[in-house]
């Protein structure tokens, strides 16, 4: 194995994805390093989602390769849920399952564990999300929207995955909540060494939590690098995005 090749959690090559007569993704190319936190912007509609969704091969690719630490996805991926864990956009938990069920979830379906010790487990998982003991028996209806972002995150952390897929994690949090849990991403990704891939529009998260910003426009990533550096692009998406009304006057706001 050559080191370029181990300094990344996920490369994407020439990929290819569309539905119908709709091309999404159009010859896109990324490398997500390992250890980072990467950003993902892009157009409503413009193939965020598409995109995670085919790394982790819930949607089928027209063309191109994808590598996720050094395995090739395609066709049935092997031993995904050791690999990464997602916290979709709406949380995304079993409402007929208790808070301590729902993190054990994967243990149940990976795993052969003694009762105990998946107990054990669950709770130190939502410890580590700065969740309490006490709230592993709630159920998802009885959670605040934080407390939810923060059970999927312990379920999604169930089986010590070494990538983390976030789809939108802050959307619908109030800003101390989001920023709460940015300040999370930061420490989870420091402390487990994590790779991070994720989608967001919140601009206070791209700026404080991933180490590179990467843009979506046309199917392709048009540009990529720390944010300081996606603030200098002059792709005219990457620079509406960045230099709009609204981008700019929260930038101020953010100086
Ligand atoms: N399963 C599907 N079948 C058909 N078309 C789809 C499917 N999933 C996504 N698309 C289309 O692919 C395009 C990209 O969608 P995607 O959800 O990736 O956008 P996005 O960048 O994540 O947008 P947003 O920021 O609004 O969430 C859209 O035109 C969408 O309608």
């Amino acid at each position: 194995m050559d080191e370029q090749q181990e300094e990344f959690a996920i490369r994407v090559r020439d990929l290819v994805v569309g539905f119908g007569r709709q091309t999404v993704l159009d010859h896109l190319s990324l490398d997500v390093r390992r250890g980072e936190i990467l950003g993902l912007v892009g157009a409503s509609g413009g193939g965020k989602s598409v995109l995670m969704r085919t790394i982790i091969g819930l949607i089928p690719r027209w063309s191109g390769a994808i590598e996720v630490m050094e395995r090739p996805i395609g066709g049935r991926t092997q031993g995904a849920a050791t690999t990464w864990g997602i916290l979709f956009q709406q949380g995304a938990l079993f409402s007929s399952l208790t808070v301590r069920q729902n993190v054990q979830f994967p243990l149940r379906e990976n795993l052969v564990l003694s009762q105990e010790l998946m107990d054990e487990i669950a709770i130190a998982k939502l410890e580590m999300v700065g969740l309490r003991a006490q709230d592993a028996d709630k159920y998802p209806a009885e959670l605040s929207g934080g407390m939810t972002k923060r059970v999927a995150l312990a379920r999604a952390l169930a089986l010590d995955p070494p990538i983390l897929f976030l789809d939108e994690p802050t959307s619908g949090l109030d800003p101390i909540a989001a920023g709460d849990f940015d300040a999370l991403i930061r420490t989870l990704q420091r402390t487990l060494g994590l790779t991070v891939f994720m989608v967001t529009h919140d601009l206070a998260s791209l700026t404080t939590v991933c180490d590179r910003v990467a843009a979506l426009a046309d199917g392709k990533i048009v540009a990529i690098g720390p944010m300081r550096e996606l603030l200098q692009s002059e792709h005219p998406w990457v620079r509406a995005y960045f230099h709009g009304k609204r981008s700019q006057m929260l930038q101020h706001e953010m100086r």
